[in-house]
């Protein structure tokens, strides 16, 4: 994670070729840089983009749930739970410059903050389903809090991938910007919600959505323990294998 600070605002880059995919210390070290920038006083904004061409983030490691080590499936589970908590109930402003692709846990990321600017001609959605797995509550919440209940649904039931100019039509992303032009618009963007007395913009923030991190504390250990058990069932195995087939294929083929 390449972390820096210009001014009053954190910029978190995703660095981890190739392609952002987030494994337990990649969810470990993202936590940390976030809660650091969170509890530093003279951070008021935070920048969330990608350091690769084309990749925002591929979303959770496939590879952490395939085949998995149980206690450590259960801390990734964790991280996950973690950092979403954290860029959700973020009291700091929050933009994601979405620079490529966005699927699944990539997807959730930029969600998770308080507005979103893509480049055009990439992909983002919850594309959970389309793995054979299920996305969680609180991923379900995020979207349908984003794009309304009926959308949402649709998009959930067939894990579908929005390309740029879908995702703006339907909410999912705020605005289209040209990839040389995304740091300094999210900078604009950022400005935009600095012009609002932190306090003011915190206290509504928080009445929007801390009822849907107080529901996922409320459950937290229920929805690991769901997880664990969801994710090493056989057939949710043999599905994730094939899955993971098809990328390969897709790469030579
Ligand atoms: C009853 C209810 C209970 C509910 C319980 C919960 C259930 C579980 C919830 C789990 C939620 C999961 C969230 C996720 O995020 S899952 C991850 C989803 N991500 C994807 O599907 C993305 C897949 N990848 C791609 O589409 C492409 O790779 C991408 C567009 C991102 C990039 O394409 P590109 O052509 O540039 O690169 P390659 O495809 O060649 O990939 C390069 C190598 O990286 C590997 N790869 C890609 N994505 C991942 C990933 N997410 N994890 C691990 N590895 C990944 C890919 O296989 C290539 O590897 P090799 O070089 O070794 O071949």
């Amino acid at each position: 994670m390449l972390t820096f600070k210009e001014s009053c605002i954190g910029v978190m880059k995703l660095s981890k070729p190739p392609v952002n995919s987030l494994n337990l210390e990649y969810l470990t070290e993202f936590n940390i840089a976030i809660e650091k920038l969170e509890n530093d006083k003279s951070c008021r904004g935070v920048i969330i983009t990608s350091a690769l061409p084309k990749i925002f983030s591929a979303g959770l490691d496939i590879l952490e749930m395939y085949q998995p080590n149980t206690d450590r499936l259960r801390q990734f589970w964790t991280q996950v739970q973690q950092l979403w908590i954290n860029l959700y109930g973020s009291q700091v402003a929050t933009v994601a410059a979405i620079n490529g692709h966005a699927p699944a846990g990539g997807c959730l990321v930029s969600l998770s903050c308080d507005y979103r600017i893509m480049a055009p001609n990439y992909t983002i959605g919850l594309n959970e389903t389309q793995l054979g797995i299920v996305a969680p509550f609180w991923f379900s919440d995020t979207i349908t809090n984003t794009i309304g209940f009926r959308k949402a649904e649709r998009a959930l039931q067939l894990g579908y991938m929005f390309t740029t100019d879908e995702a703006k039509a339907c909410g999912l992303i705020d605005k289209i910007v040209p990839p040389d032009q995304i740091m300094a618009v999210a900078h604009e963007e950022m400005k935009k919600m600095f012009a609002v007395p932190d306090f003011a913009r915190q206290i509504t923030k928080n009445q929007c959505r801390k009822q849907f991190i107080d529901k996922l504390h409320a459950k937290r250990d229920a929805d690991t323990d769901n997880f664990v058990n969801f994710i090493t069932k056989d057939s949710i195995q043999k599905a994730m294998g094939k899955y993971l087939e098809s990328l390969k294929k897709r790469k030579s083929g």
